[in-house]
């Protein structure tokens, strides 16, 4: 019977159905048991650039061409994002109907829509300019003192991921919410790690009060702190970020109560994806020898000694001097990150003059699949290569089209955080390769397992991996951040315009 129901539901112009041994089953049972690595069996299995997935609810249709992906990109009203971004408002943020019904609607697929014209309207706070560069410069300072604390404390011992997730956190927060930043409360970041352990569930929605209670719980609290903090107008002290993205909800005329349930999405956008790119970032800088060394002697580089022995460090040029530590971590996004972007079919459209996609079907594209493509990436394709992003890589390795990197997103929905998250990771690592020796509390690096998540862009590590810090010595400190309104850029939209 399912095996009929698969078949006879399916147009024979969408793209070859691929079921397993038993429709609609099967793949459940592959993605709750293989998570994001089932696309990849399937990619290698079949072999095709796209394919429907029969599930129960709508059809998806899973990418595996990176040409077609690109195809796709330009569809942006018919093959849309927007109506994931409504659900999500509506299922982890919890927002009201009736702001779910004025930002959904008619204006849902308009350029002058709530979600099509965020990114415009909170761009300036995060690209290359003053914003971006007050961003960085508070999330250095914040992880500077930090850094001065823990030399003090002379040799330190430390769980890799629990630490990166404590200092990560922080200085986002701080220099995201500025001097009133509510996350400087430690009840509220305890507050924010219980929520985030239940935002899958929360996503998928089935019986949230029951298999997601205490997320709940804690985002109601959160609101409530959120909501003072911009009831305050305490968000007038902060970063230019937070700023434009009150004035776009004040533009829309959303309450200060949804306003705070729309920050829990940004919350969730700027911390989600950078604790565990952070995690990977140290962990193949620090545990392989050859990662490390040439990363290492970048970052002295930048490092200004005088005769006093004050140590003057400007992290703002990780963005220019460094260029193997910046392909180092574009390597992370691409050989670690495990983004999917996700889109909903409007109506019936035809792609690549062959592929019929019907109206409300899903359309899943893996940044796994593509990043791990040989045709694309070449036969290294499955290798950590931190050289392969250099101008004049000398490694051998084949240099893919800008175009093929989807760290960040690519096309219409682009990630605004990059240049920010890629600096502050960038700054957190050559800040640590200068101050402290760092080694396996058990005398060798073991490279943790890794638990994949539906909803976030890198895995989280299984394993516990525990450090030592030891101060390098006992010169004083001063960390700068210049303003030199310069981005990292990675992605090939970013990578045209710095050619204009
Ligand atoms: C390592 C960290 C990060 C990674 C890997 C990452 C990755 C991505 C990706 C792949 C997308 C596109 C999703 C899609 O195509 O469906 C995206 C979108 C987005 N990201 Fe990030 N991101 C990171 C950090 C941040 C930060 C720090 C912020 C904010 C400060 C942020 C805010 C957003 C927002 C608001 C969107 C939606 C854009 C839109 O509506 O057009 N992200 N991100």
């Amino acid at each position: 019977f399912l095996w009929a129901l698969a078949y006879l539901n399916q147009d024979p112009r969408e793209p070859t159905p691929v079921s397993g041994s038993i429709p609609f089953i099967s793949p459940l049972i592959g993605l709750a048991t293989e998570k994001e690595s089932y696309y990849m069996r399937m990619r290698n299995k079949y072999r095709l650039p796209i394919y429907s997935l029969r599930m129960p609810g709508p059809t998806t249709y899973v990418v595996n061409s990176f040409r077609l992906v690109q195809l796709i990109d330009r569809h942006i009203r018919t093959i849309a994002f927007t109506p994931i971004e409504l659900y999500a408002v509506r299922t982890t943020m919890g927002a009201s109907k009736q702001t779910c019904d004025k930002i959904g609607g008619e204006q849902l697929l308009t350029d002058k829509g709530y979600f099509m014209s965020f990114p415009k309207n909170v761009a300036a706070g995060a690209s290359p300019g003053l914003g971006l560069d007050a961003l960085n410069r508070t999330a250095v300072n914040t992880m500077a003192a930090s850094f001065d604390k823990l030399a003090e404390q002379g040799k330190t011992t430390v769980e890799l991921f629990d630490w990166v997730r404590h200092e990560i956190f922080a200085a986002t927060m701080e220099a995201t919410y500025g001097p009133h930043n509510p996350f400087r409360l430690p009840v509220n970041e305890k507050d924010w790690f219980t929520l985030e352990r239940g935002l899958m569930a929360l996503l998928v929605d089935i019986l949230p009060g029951i298999f997601a209670k205490k997320s709940l719980e804690a985002r109601e609290r959160l609101v409530k702190q959120l909501y003072k903090y911009f009831q305050q107008d305490k968000h007038l002290e902060g970063s230019l970020f937070v700023r434009l993205r009150h004035e776009h909800n004040v533009r829309f005329d959303l309450d200060l109560d949804d306003t705070a349930h729309t920050e829990i999405g940004q919350i969730n956008a700027s911390v989600s994806n950078t604790v565990p790119g952070a995690f990977w970032a140290f962990w193949q800088i620090l545990a392989d020898p050859v990662v490390f060394k040439d990363c290492q002697s970048e970052a002295a580089k930048l490092v200004q000694t005088s005769s006093d022995g004050l140590c003057t460090i400007d992290l703002a040029n990780v963005r220019t001097a460094c260029p193997i530590l910046v392909s180092t971590w574009q390597e992370v996004l691409r050989f670690h990150g495990t983004s999917i972007s996700a889109r909903v079919v409007q109506e019936d459209i035809v792609i690549d003059d062959q592929y019929f996609l019907k109206k409300n079907s899903m359309v899943i594209m893996p940044s796994r699949v593509f990043h791990t493509d040989e045709s694309v990436w070449g036969p290294t394709a499955s290798q950590f290569d931190h050289r392969r992003f250099l101008k004049s890589s000398k490694s051998g390795t084949k240099r893919a089209p800008a175009a093929a990197f989807r760290g960040f997103g690519g096309g219409a929905v682009l990630c605004p955080g990059r240049h920010f998250v890629s600096t502050e990771i960038l700054a957190f690592a050559a800040l640590l390769l200068v101050r402290f020796n760092v080694g396996p509390v058990s005398g060798k690096w073991i490279e943790p397992g890794k638990d994949f998540l539906m909803n976030t862009a890198f895995p989280t590590p299984k394993d516990k991996v525990d450090i030592e810090l030891i101060p390098k010595n006992k010169m004083k400190w001063k960390v700068i951040f210049s303003d030199n309104s310069k981005g990292i850029n990675m992605i090939r939209e970013d990578l045209e315009d710095s050619k204009q």
